[in-house]
């Protein structure tokens, strides 16, 4: 949906957080016109889905015992017919690989959205990282194609190229912005700005839209700030007053469909 629908239905969105970064996921999901909650708590995780328009299961500082608390998660928005967005931090890292293993088995995800060496490791193919952050190169629309056919989940792939693919459709916004990838939680907050965006119909058109948003709200804070701790506070204050027609123009010339 357009972000006048995000601030006119304020959507829930229910976020498994990591401990690094939720306030800043918070804020994001809040400023740009939705209600953002956070719990770990799995004895209320069947109330909160009930409420929750869009479930989001961060693995940033998941924990062994809570293994199945996030594969629970999964199911009961699942059953509900909520969406499920992963942010799949570090997967290449064993414990998490497992982890991440057992919840699309034994669980659900409807969407993944991840740099592009944690969406490389669902596409099986070799890129390299250094814990949160991609540092490898490759082709990132074959890498997301692939781990689309691979899961069956919509895939968004963030970096100086942003990648959008059901493995059907694919879009790509190729828009630089080195700023954006200062801040560490930028990429768990895109994950739960997500959440908003695909509250009311999950779809890859939805997913674009939100990649783009955040792409345009980050290019306009790096025109008025170029320091990555006052950029972080300017990206807030973008995405608070972006509007669907910039949006839209921005997507009219940035946006590539394949
Ligand atoms: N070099 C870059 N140029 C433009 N945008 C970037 C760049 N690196 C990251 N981004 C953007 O930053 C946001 C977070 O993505 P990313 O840094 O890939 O996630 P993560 O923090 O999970 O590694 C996305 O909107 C992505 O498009
Ligand atoms: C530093 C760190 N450690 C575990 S989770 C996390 C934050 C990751 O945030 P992002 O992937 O959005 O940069
Ligand atoms: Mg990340």
């Amino acid at each position: 949906m357009t972000i006048k629908n995000v601030r006119t239905q304020s959507p829930l969105v229910l976020t498994y957080a990591n401990f690094v970064t939720p306030q800043f996921v918070a804020n994001v999901v809040n400023v740009i016109g939705g209600s953002p909650l956070m719990s770990r708590e799995v004895s209320e995780f069947n109330d909160l889905c009930q409420i929750a328009h869009a479930v989001v299961i961060n693995i940033g500082t998941l924990k062994a015992n809570e293994l199945s608390d996030i594969v629970t998660l999964s199911k009961v928005a699942t059953n509900l017919d909520k969406p499920v967005i992963l942010d799949p931090v570090a997967v290449a890292v064993p414990f998490r690989s497992k982890a991440v293993q057992t919840l699309m088995r034994e669980g659900h995800v409807d969407i993944i959205r991840g740099n592009a060496a944690e969406i490389a490791w669902f596409a099986d193919i070799d890129f390299d990282s250094q814990g949160i952050d991609a540092t490898g190169s490759g082709d990132v629309i074959a890498i997301a194609q692939l781990a689309a056919e691979k899961t069956g989940a919509i895939i968004a792939l963030s970096g100086a190229k942003d990648v959008i693919s059901d493995g059907h459709q694919t879009a790509v916004i190729e828009t630089d912005v080195p700023l954006l990838s200062t801040n560490v939680g930028t990429g768990d907050a895109l994950s739960s700005m997500i959440g908003a965006f695909v509250a009311e119909s999950l779809t890859m058109e939805n997913v674009t839209y939100t990649m783009a948003t955040f792409k345009l709200a980050g290019l306009k804070a790096s025109h008025q700030i170029t320091t990555p701790g006052f950029y972080s506070m300017q990206l807030l204050d973008e995405l608070a007053a972006i509007t669907s027609e910039e949006v839209a123009t921005f997507m009219t010339e940035s946006v590539q469909y394949l």
